[in-house]
Parts: structure tokens; C-alpha cells; sequence
């Protein structure tokens, strides 16, 4: 039975004043080329994200959106496909995709600007076909010769799909002899962006060749969140929290993506990818990157990824002796049984791939120099849990006579990204009585209590993003290569080495081995992945 949270009588409309939130820039007219049309990622985000921008009026009116894919299919039915898709998230979400009804206004405004192509993108004469649809997109719905191509397929086609859209023209921009631009062609780029750092090189060079860099969009999604965006007007909306983020008063950090799903259908991706690849260089990297930015000096997207890699520059390749792995075991998760790693399908009896990964990163510079940031991620685990936890160095000194420096617990920020978004802060105070006895208590702040939540798959703004060419909150180059020095150690001792697999069971906070990472370090330990709460009600 699931038991609804109390409604919370304060808002924040009665409590501080502020002035209404802008609305969103408008965006240029174009056309949007998904291929990978008929595959898992347009299905479940993709076109959830762009119904969600019709129905909030954030499409652009003169909007088109063709698919390509191998799959035989008529724009009619491509659209009913998607149609019964989306219908059958109703009352069954996907993600945080929660939605009681579909408006059909939204959809229909959506739906008659969709068309399909079927062909073979390693084939010229797709994008022949594609140039012609194009135009007919310009023609008919005023598209202005502005065009995203977002390639929604496995990474090894990425650089294929780049240079047959070189090759036939289609990435050339029109300039007006004053330079100014006429019209613009963008490229979504897809995760993960390489399995190696000479891969993820050789890819830059490769779709480099065709694009410039602000062509480029390197699509990661937990950048669209807007508990990930927040941690910035966090840190530099307010005054307070500034001046103690640096090592004089952090102990070290936690980085937590915890899932309860297992692999599910993705077996065949996950056995060349594994939770390393799949969730440390992109996603766990952006989230650390947030946190360890030095203050911008303007909200661009030139100043912001410029720190952000900056933090990335600062990281030593990571020595696997700080690296830890897991696979999970059958067990339990959320009071339901399931099936080891191995026998997942499409998964070797004998796979090496870890589902579970736990590292101690460093950032080499003035803030944080001796300060680890322990990240860890994996599926199976004991409940689903994203979060940043700020651990501060305790109090150098008690005045209080019984309680030695040492009983006193540390200070908690701890900013939660997902899925009970919000920030909390756990601090000590006196409890009630005559004695004078501490007790760790905390404030928290939970988004729904004063934003109301809009189902959302996460790819919203950065589809948005896209159409207004803001490409902030997307990875440039040099991000995507760091994170894989960071990581390449790791992953060459991993694939040198098998593991005594598995060494977790479903349900579980992960393995043994990632505990002993942080006791080694004069005792730390994770917080907890399924209790949520660090400080226990006294
Ligand atoms: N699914 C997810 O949740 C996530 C996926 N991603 C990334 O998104 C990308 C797509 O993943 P996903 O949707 O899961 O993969 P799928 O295997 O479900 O889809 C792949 C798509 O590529 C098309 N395709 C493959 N080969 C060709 C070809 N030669 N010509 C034309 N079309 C082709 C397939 O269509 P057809 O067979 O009809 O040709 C299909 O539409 C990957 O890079 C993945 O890593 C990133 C985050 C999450
Ligand atoms: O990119 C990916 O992310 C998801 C986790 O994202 P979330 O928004 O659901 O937290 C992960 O399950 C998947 O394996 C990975 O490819």
C-alpha cells in the first residue's frame, strides 16, 4: 500500500517574496532528425520529452521532427507506434515520466509535424532521402533551414552518422556575407562517448573533422535535472555556503548514484559497458564537476564549462588500488526477488562486468587539495538514491562537559538529486531536559513543497537548450576526454584482472570491498543507501 506524504501547509509564495518565474526564451524554428527512431531511447525519452515541451508551449511553432531507422515503417504508423508508447506510461511511469492522462492537444500538435524515412544510416543514399525531407520540412512547416540531428543510436555509429552528414552537406552552416549566421545545423550526440580514452580522442577528432565544437552537444542527462542545475544557484546564489566549501572545513564528500533496477533489457550494452563506463565519467563527473567549481564570472556557457573542466584538469588518473567492484548476486530488492547479473539475458554465465563501482578521486588545486570525493554507483542496490553528501570537519573543540570532541557527529550538507529532490542539513543541538546531552537533528528542504513537480524525463531543457543553441549544460571536448584519463587505469587493471564475481546480493548497499575503501581512510564510512536519513530521530 503505498502511503501519500502529509501536504505541508507552508508555501513559498506566503513566506518570501519573489518575483515570478520568467518565462522561457523563445526558440528558432528547425526541424529535428532523431535517428534511432524505432529504438528504446526515442520511445522512452526522447518523445516523452518533446510532448512535454508541446504541451508547455516550449516547441517552436514551425517545428518538424523526422525519424530514421531501418524498421519498415509509414510516418503513420511510426506516429501510432509512439502514440500507444506514451499512452501506456499513463499510471505507469517511466523515470519521473508520471502522467494520469495524455493531453491530446499537446500530442496532435506534436503528431502532425512528425514523419519517418526508412533507410540504412551507413548507406549515402539515406541522406538523400534526408535532404529532400528536409526541404520538404522548410517548405511545409517553415522550418528556416535549421536542423538538429540527433543520433539516438549505439555509440559506434556516432562518427558514421557525422561524416555521411559532412559528406552530403548537411552540417554546412549559411553564413551571410557580413558572417552573421542564416541558418544553423547542430548535432546531438549520445552517450557513452567512447569506451576509452583513445577512443573518445580518435571520436573528437573524427566528428571534428565535420563540426566545430559549438555544433557539437554531447547529451548527458543528469545535467537536465534540475536538482544538478540548482547545485550552482546553491552555491553561488547564496552567501553563506561559499566561504566554507574548501578544505579548511570539509572533512570529504559523497557522490551516491544508487539504483534499484538491475540491467533489464540493455544486457547486450551493458556487457561492453558496465557500471564504470556507463555512469562514472559522464554522469558521477558532472555532478563532482559542479561541486567543485571554482564561482564563474558570468552564467555563459564559455564560463561555465571552463571551470567545470578545469576541476576535471585537477583530477589524477585514478590508481585501482582506490577502485572497487562489484556484481550483483540474486536477492532482493524493494520486497521483490531477483536474478543475479548472470542470468540476465542476453548476459555470459561467466561475465566480468561489474554492475557496482566505488573510487576515491582527488582534486589537485588550492580549494580542495587532501580532500577525497568518494563516489559510488550501482544497480540492485538497497533503494534508489542520487545524492551529493558534504561531510564537514567537526567542531575542533567541546565545551560541553561528558561530551568529548570525538561523540560529536559531523555537520551533513547533503543535496539530493533524485528522487526526493531537496537539500538538508544536519547539525547538533541541545535535547530537551535538564542534562545538558546533543543530538544530531536536521533542516530539510524538499522541492515539492514549494515547486510543483511537472512530470519530466530529464531530457526537457536539454532538448530546449539544443533548439536555443545553449550549450552550457553539455560536455565540450576536453571534459569527455579528462573524464577518461581519470578513469583508464581502472579500466585497463579491471580488464586485466577477473573478479571473483558475484560479490553482492540484489538488495544490498553493494559490496564489502567498497566499504573497506573508505574505513581505510581512518575510518570513514558510506552513509547509508536505503535508510535515507543519517541521524536517526533521538
Ligand atoms: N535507452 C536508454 O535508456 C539510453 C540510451 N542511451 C544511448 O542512446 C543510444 C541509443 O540507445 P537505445 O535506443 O537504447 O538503442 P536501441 O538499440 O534500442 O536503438 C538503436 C536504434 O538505432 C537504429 N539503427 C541501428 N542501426 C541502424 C542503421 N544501420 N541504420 C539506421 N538505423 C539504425 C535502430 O533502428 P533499426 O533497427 O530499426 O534500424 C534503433 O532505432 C545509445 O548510444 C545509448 O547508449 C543513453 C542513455 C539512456
Ligand atoms: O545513462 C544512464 O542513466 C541511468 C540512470 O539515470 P536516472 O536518471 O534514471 O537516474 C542508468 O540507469 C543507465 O544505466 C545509464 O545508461
Amino acid at each position: 500500500m503505498s502511503v501519500k506524504a502529509p501536504v505541508r501547509t507552508h508555501h513559498a509564495a506566503q513566506l518570501i517574496q519573489c518575483p515570478p518565474a520568467r518565462k522561457p526564451k523563445p526558440t528558432d524554428p528547425c526541424v529535428m532528425v532523431i535517428f534511432g527512431a524505432s529504438g528504446d531511447l526515442t520511445k522512452r525519452l526522447v518523445i516523452p520529452a518533446l510532448y512535454n515541451l508541446s504541451r508547455t508551449r516550449a516547441l517552436p511553432e514551425k517545428f518538424a521532427l523526422i525519424g530514421v531507422a531501418r524498421t519498415p515503417e509509414t510516418s503513420e504508423s511510426w506516429r501510432d507506434y509512439l502514440y500507444d508508447t506514451l499512452k501506456s506510461y499513463v499510471g505507469n511511469p517511466v523515470t519521473d515520466f508520471d502522467i494520469d492522462h495524455i493531453d491530446e492537444a499537446a500530442w496532435q500538435r506534436l503528431a502532425e509535424k512528425m514523419s519517418y524515412i526508412q533507410g540504412d544510416l551507413t548507406k549515402p543514399e539515406l541522406y538523400e532521402a534526408l535532404r529532400g525531407s528536409l526541404q520538404d520540412a522548410e517548405k511545409e512547416h517553415g522550418t528556416n533551414g535549421n536542423a538538429i540531428f540527433y543520433l539516438a543510436v549505439a555509440d559506434r555509429l556516432f562518427g558514421t552518422v557525422v561524416d555521411h552528414l559532412g559528406e552530403a552537406k548537411l552540417t554546412n552552416q549559411n553564413e551571410n556575407q557580413d558572417g552573421k549566421q542564416r541558418f544553423w545545423r547542430r548535432v546531438v550526440v549520445e552517450k557513452p562517448f567512447g569506451h576509452s580514452l583513445d577512443s573518445a580522442g580518435a571520436l573528437n577528432t573524427q566528428i571534428l573533422r565535420t563540426l566545430h565544437e559549438d555544433q557539437i552537444f554531447r547529451i548527458d542527462h543528469f545535467l537536465g535535472k534540475d536538482t544538478v542545475q540548482s547545485i550552482m544557484a546553491f552555491r553561488f546564489g547564496n552567501g553563506l555556503f561559499e566561504p566554507i566549501w574548501n578544505r579548511d572545513r570539509i572533512d570529504h564528500v559523497q557522490i551516491t548514484a544508487a539504483e534499484t533496477v538491475g540491467v533489464e533489457q540493455r544486457g547486450a550494452f551493458y556487457e561492453v559497458t558496465g557500471a564504470l563506463r556507463d555512469m562514472i565519467p559522464n554522469h558521477v563527473f558532472s555532478l563532482l564537476s559542479m561541486v567543485a567549481m571554482e564561482p564563474p564570472t558570468g552564467f555563459d556557457a564559455r564560463a561555465i564549462r571552463s571551470k567545470k573542466a578545469d576541476v576535471l584538469a585537477a583530477m589524477p588518473a585514478v590508481e585501482p588500488a582506490c577502485a572497487a567492484r562489484g556484481q550483483y548476486g540474486a536477492g532482493n530488492v524493494l520486497d521483490k526477488k531477483v536474478k543475479s547479473y548472470r542470468q540476465e539475458p542476453h548476459v555470459a554465465t561467466d561475465s566480468n562486468v561489474e554492475t557496482y563501482v566505488a573510487m576515491k578521486l582527488e582534486v589537485d588545486n588550492w580549494r580542495w587539495a587532501g580532500v577525497p570525493f568518494y563516489v559510488r554507483t550501482g544497480k540492485h542496490l538497497s533503494n534508489r538514491k542520487t545524492e551529493i553528501a558534504i561531510c564537514f570537519k567537526q567542531a575542533p573543540y567541546t565545551a560541553f562537559q561528558y561530551t568529548p570532541v570525538d561523540a560529536l557527529r559531523p555537520n551533513w550538507l547533503v543535496l539530493r538529486i533524485a528522487p526526493d529532490e531537496g537539500i538538508s542539513l544536519q547539525f547538533e543541538v541541545k535535547r530537551r531536559g535538564p542534562v545538558v546531552d546533543l543530538a544530531a537533528v536536521k533542516m530539510d528542504f524538499h522541492y515539492n513543497d514549494w515547486f510543483p513537480k511537472e512530470p519530466n524525463v530529464g531530457y526537457e531543457t536539454l532538448l530546449y537548450d539544443v533548439m536555443i543553441g545553449d550549450p552550457t549544460l553539455f560536455m565540450r571536448d576536453d571534459m569527455v576526454e579528462h573524464g577518461w584519463r581519470i578513469v583508464q587505469p581502472v579500466l585497463d587493471a579491471w580488464a586485466a584482472k577477473k573478479a571473483d564475481f558475484p560479490n553482492y546480493d540484489s538488495g544490498s548497499d553493494g559490496p564489502m570491498a567498497a566499504d573497506e575503501l573508505l574505513r581505510r581512510d581512518g575510518g570513514r564510512a558510506w552513509r547509508p543507501v536505503g535508510l535515507g536519513s543519517e541521524c536517526a530521530k533521538p
